[in-house]
């Protein structure tokens, strides 16, 4: 019995890391502006740093109104997500990250509606890049408040779904839509090249 106890006392101490997958780690927003200028080039588009909102759709309308079918048909496409490019040192940083002691890593990423290709193609991802072990620590989901751990790493601004208070700490992983949005108290992680994720996990454990 007290072995037990001593078991579960460790497993409390174990910081529970939760991290998004596009605008976190693959670059959603910049590889949708190559495919797009190649798909339809005839069409207007935003520049990256002059994004505004989380979805792309919400801005782009504003350009130009009935462009959701085809904004759609870039994203929803096969390969999509399979072929986004990794987010500068994301990958590196997630790797050490899990190897810190009583740390544990998840991805944690909700796919599209239409999920046929995104679903696969984020596990496919995630085994590409961080190796096939990260399977076991992926977790997709369309509602990521239900999902239990100490801090989420997510550059949407606005997280909301079943539970109104999650478990975890939200962290907004600065984006260029979201660099000049009110964050509310919340923390920001800006970059995965500069160390400031170390300094950020190493807080969050000492208050476990
Ligand atoms: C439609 C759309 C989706 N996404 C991402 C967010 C979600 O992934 P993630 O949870 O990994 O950040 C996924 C489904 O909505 O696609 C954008 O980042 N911008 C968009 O405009
Ligand atoms: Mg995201």
């Amino acid at each position: 019995m007290a072995g037990r106890r001593g078991i579960s006392a460790m497993a409390q101490k174990q910081l529970l890391v939760l991290v998004d997958l596009d605008g976190v780690m693959a670059d959603f927003d910049g590889h949708f502006l190559t495919k797009w200028k190649q798909t339809y080039p005839e069409e207007p588009f935003i520049a990256l740093e002059d994004r505004k909102t989380f979805y792309l759709v919400d801005q782009y309308e504003t350009l130009k109104e009935g462009l959701k079918p085809k904004i759609k048909s870039v994203y929803q496409s096969k390969g999509f997500f399979r072929e986004l490019p990794p987010i500068a040192g994301a990958c590196d940083a997630l790797k050490e990250m899990n190897e810190m002691e009583g740390v544990k890593v998840f991805i944690c990423s909700s796919p599209l509606f239409f999920y046929k290709y995104s679903s696969t193609e984020k596990f496919a991802w995630v085994e590409h890049y961080l190796g096939a072990d990260w399977i076991n620590r992926t977790i997709l989901t369309r509602d990521k408040t239900i999902v239990n751990g100490h801090i989420l790493i997510d550059d949407n601004v606005k997280i909301k779904g079943a539970v109104d208070c999650p478990s975890w700490e939200h962290v907004v992983f600065t984006a260029h839509y979201n660099k000049h949005m009110n964050l509310r108290g919340k923390k920001r992680l800006d970059n995965w090249t500069d160390g400031s994720w170390r300094d950020l996990i190493m807080d969050f454990k000492k208050r476990l």
